[in-house]
């Protein structure tokens, strides 16, 4: 039996991010839309083209999408919210961005006097979140009982003709209608999703229907949810919901997919659904193979998903292969473990990197290109790739033995250090008296997250820089007068609790990376993290130190101009390992704890420069929760000792802040106050304080800053806005503990509507004061 090569997705920003710069484009009425439709399709037809050259054999459809994929689900299925104005017929491009971005004015109306009334103008976007671990982020789905659906997009029928006019015969893709629904959310009280089941799924049969009418053989089916803890209801549905399906297109074979786990105690449901193939994650879950094998009907195909889709590293071939041979004879598709969303493209491109970490390495194009080696090995004989399997061999073995990856120093204080690392010399209430005294805050202090605008200018300024266009010393004065402007904007806004802004800083952790040895760069090395925004995720291939101070001259110098405080700012250890490319030799918890140390470094000297507050962010601590509830006390232990360990190096009187961006924490309460940070600014003004019950709930001791300005959009909220929430918030805790910020850090956003909600800020924080 032949072995095949499957793709499950491909990066869709493009090489060189050509489709960011067709949306921004567009969305800035600088293009019309049949530009970035044709650069859309022109990025398809070199995804499936490129995808077939490096040797799959199933390639994707419908994996590219404009914004998200399960943006397009709901668009496909009809399930638009009333505010987005949608009445039937094809979506437009318009509606579509208007539920990714929120609603605005295109150019045509920014310019038009007709007076009609404009669509979607002024609607908030559907809430984002991210997707299972990664740092994807999807639009979530929003339901209401009763909700009717319907097919409003031949969106998966389109991709799947144009492969096909291109000569390229390819299987579709679709989020499954269990995950879909189990992603979403309801405004409605007690709403149980999968009372939808039956319309939705009708919805997916018609479009199963339609693609084996028109001749597709196979669909991917994704159903991610498999890999979570489920209940019965979840999996009952999975069996009415596949039987349907089934029934509705006996014709085409369903691969069912499942990533970012293993299947665990759902493994009997997953074997029992009426499909042809079923896809397994064998990096995460590597132990799973030998149930399935024991269980599966004979007939089931099965995908195997050996090379890594989350992570950077070059697989070992031959040991694989030792895996791989005895399952000779039956019928397998060999995949990445997910989607290759979560990579970046292609190693090729990046010359700049040190030779023998590139050799370790494999990113979307080559992670194709090692299966094809595999399946060619299991098809054929070691011997007809005797060569890439010895390139391989040898790079697992260089990495294995490199001198570049142990650093004996680090590992030394590592081992010396006892559990009085993570613990600062006083509780907290002790800490809290001497940092009020030394810092002598008014009530309801006011502050921000820490950035301040990225603007055109300052990144144009710093790509120049990266290039060699413009010297160090033009850089550093151009980056002292944007600090020095917001330092004196700051001052005038009447803030309490000033920021350097971050303007130096290309990435929060990025920034980070580039100054700790063990960590390696790329120069194109984009991933999605959500619509047109990307991250070059840093490689963390060896022992982190912290050669030499990262922040403390920009923190000192924006101290120098002013007599207010000045929050020295860093990014937490949980943070930049979740945001990372991690090391696969070694458990996460042991690179963490080596970053957790150089951070440490870092706040101990920002301390000693003079700084009263330092604000260690740990954005990414709550979304790095393991998928499994079983696995979460043992992520947190570790997690919370990091950040504790970074952060109990400083004196009581030295305020600790920590900063937290997604608001899903009633869960993980506890380890919140384990964290035993001073103040901690959380997001929450999207949902109306509800979040501080559950730190009440908890008796959190500690100060806390609930967002009042939710900086994800470009509204200015007013003052009596502000105001309602900090009341709102006042009658939940005592207002001594409260603090007055913005959500998050205010990178994304534009000097003029920052200046106008901070000042609304500050007034907002008068009128609590005075009240
Ligand atoms: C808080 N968030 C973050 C996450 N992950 C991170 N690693 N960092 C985060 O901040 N995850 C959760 C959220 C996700 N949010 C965002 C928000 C914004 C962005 C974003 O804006 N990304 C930028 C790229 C940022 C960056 O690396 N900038 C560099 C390079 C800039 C660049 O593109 N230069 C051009 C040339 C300059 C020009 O002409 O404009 C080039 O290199 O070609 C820098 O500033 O130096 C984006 O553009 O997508 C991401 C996640
Ligand atoms: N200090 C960072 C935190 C973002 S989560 C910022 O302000 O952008
Ligand atoms: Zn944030």
């Amino acid at each position: 039996m032949t072995v095949t090569v499957a793709t499950l997705g491909f990066p869709r920003i493009g090489p060189r991010r050509e489709l960011k710069t067709a949306l921004e484009s567009y969305w800035a009425g600088k293009s019309h839309a049949e530009a970035l439709l044709g650069t859309a399709a022109a990025l398809r037809a070199r995804a499936w083209a490129w995808q077939r050259e490096l040797g799959a054999d199933i390639i994707p459809s419908n994996d590219f999408s404009l914004y998200d994929h399960v943006l397009d689900t709901s668009v496909m299925l009809g399930a638009i919210p009333a505010a987005y104005g949608w009445r039937g017929g094809p979506v437009e491009l318009t509606t579509y961005f208007a539920m990714a971005r929120g609603g605005r004015p295109t150019a045509h109306e920014e310019s038009c006097d007709c007076g009609a009334k404009h669509g979607t103008e002024g609607v908030p976007a559907m809430e984002m979140t991210k997707w299972f671990d990664t740092n994807y982020h999807y639009l979530v789905p929003e339901f209401a009982s009763g909700q009717s659906f319907t097919l409003a997009s031949t969106k998966v029928l389109d991709e799947y003709r144009e492969a096909k006019a291109l000569g390229i015969e390819t299987r579709p893709v679709l989020l499954g209608p269990v995950s879909y629904l189990l992603l979403g959310k309801s405004k409605d009280a007690d709403f149980d999703p999968l009372t939808l089941l039956p319309n939705v799924v009708a919805v997916y049969a018609q479009v199963l229907q339609a693609l084996a009418a028109e001749g597709a053989q196979w669909a991917q089916i994704d159903e991610p949810c498999l890999v979570l803890d489920l209940d019965d209801a979840a999996r009952s549905a999975l069996h009415g919901a596949y039987a349907a399906l089934h029934e509705a297109a006996p014709g085409l074979r369903l691969m069912l997919t499942t990533y970012f786990g293993g299947l665990g105690e759902n493994l009997a449901t997953a074997l029992a659904l009426p499909v042809q193939g079923l896809h397994l994650d064998l990096v995460r879950a590597p132990e799973q193979l030998g149930a399935v094998l024991a269980k599966a009907p004979t007939g089931l195909v099965l995908s195997l998903g050996v090379i890594d889709g989350r992570n950077i590293w070059r697989a070992d071939l031959a040991a694989l292969l030792e895996k791989l041979e005895p399952l000779k004879g039956r019928e397998i598709v060999l995949a990445p473990s997910c989607s290759l969303l979560h990579v970046p493209l292609d190693l090729t491109r990046e010359t700049a990197l040190d030779a023998d970490v590139r050799s370790w390495l494999s990113f979307a194009a080559q992670k194709i290109g090692e299966l094809a080696v595999l399946a060619k090995a299991l098809n054929e004989g070691r011997e007809a790739v005797t060569v890439e399997l010895a390139a391989s061999s040898a790079a697992a073995e260089a990495r294995r033995g490199s001198r570049k990856i142990t650093d004996p120093t680090v590992q030394a204080r590592l081992l010396a250090a006892g559990p009085d690392l993570a613990r600062r010399a006083s509780s907290f209430p002790i800490r809290q008296a001497a940092q009020r005294r030394k810092l002598a805050l008014p009530l309801y202090p006011t502050t921000t997250i820490g950035s301040f605008p990225q603007t055109a200018d300052v990144r144009q300024v710093r790509a120049a820089h990266d290039k060699g266009e413009l010297d160090d010393v033009a850089y550093e004065a151009f980056l002292k007068q944007e600090t020095a402007r917001a330092i004196h904007w700051q001052e005038e806004a009447g803030l309490d609790v000033l920021v350097h802004g971050e303007f130096e800083r290309n990435d929060m952790v990025q920034y980070f990376g580039e100054r700790l040895t063990g960590f390696a760069f790329t120069k194109h090395g984009w991933v999605q993290s959500y619509g047109s925004r990307c991250v070059r995720p840093p490689i963390i291939y060896g022992d982190v130190s912290r050669p030499a101070p990262m922040t403390v001259a920009w923190w000192a110098y924006a101290q120098s101009l002013t007599a207010k405080p000045v929050k020295g700012m860093v990014t937490g250890p949980v943070t930049i390992l979740n945001w990372s490319f991690v090391r696969d030799d070694q458990p996460r918890a042991a690179t963490c704890r080596q970053i957790a140390l150089a951070i440490r470094d870092e706040v101990v000297d920002l301390e000693e420069a003079g700084a009263a507050i330092i604000q260690i962010d740990e954005a990414a601590l709550r979304e790095g929760l393991p998928l499994r509830h079983a696995d979460w006390a043992a992520y947190l232990a570790w997690a919370v000792e990091c950040f504790r360990i970074s952060a109990s190096g400083v004196r009581d009187e030295t305020q600790i802040h920590t900063h937290m961006c997604y608001s899903e924490f009633n869960d993980i309460m506890a380890a919140i106050g384990n964290m035993d940070a001073d103040v901690i600014s959380i997001e929450t003004a999207r949902s109306q304080m509800e979040l501080l019950d559950a730190f009440n709930a908890y008796r959190y001791p500690a100060e806390i800053g609930p967002g009042v300005y939710d900086i994800h959009s470009p509204r200015v909220p007013d003052v009596a806005e502000m105001s309602a929430l900090l009341t709102a918030a006042a009658a939940k805790l005592p207002a001594e503990r409260l603090w007055v910020n913005p959500d998050c850090g205010l990178k994304t956003r534009g000097w003029p509507e920052v200046k106008a909600a901070i000042a609304n800020l500050v007034l907002a924080a008068k009128a609590a004061r005075a009240a």
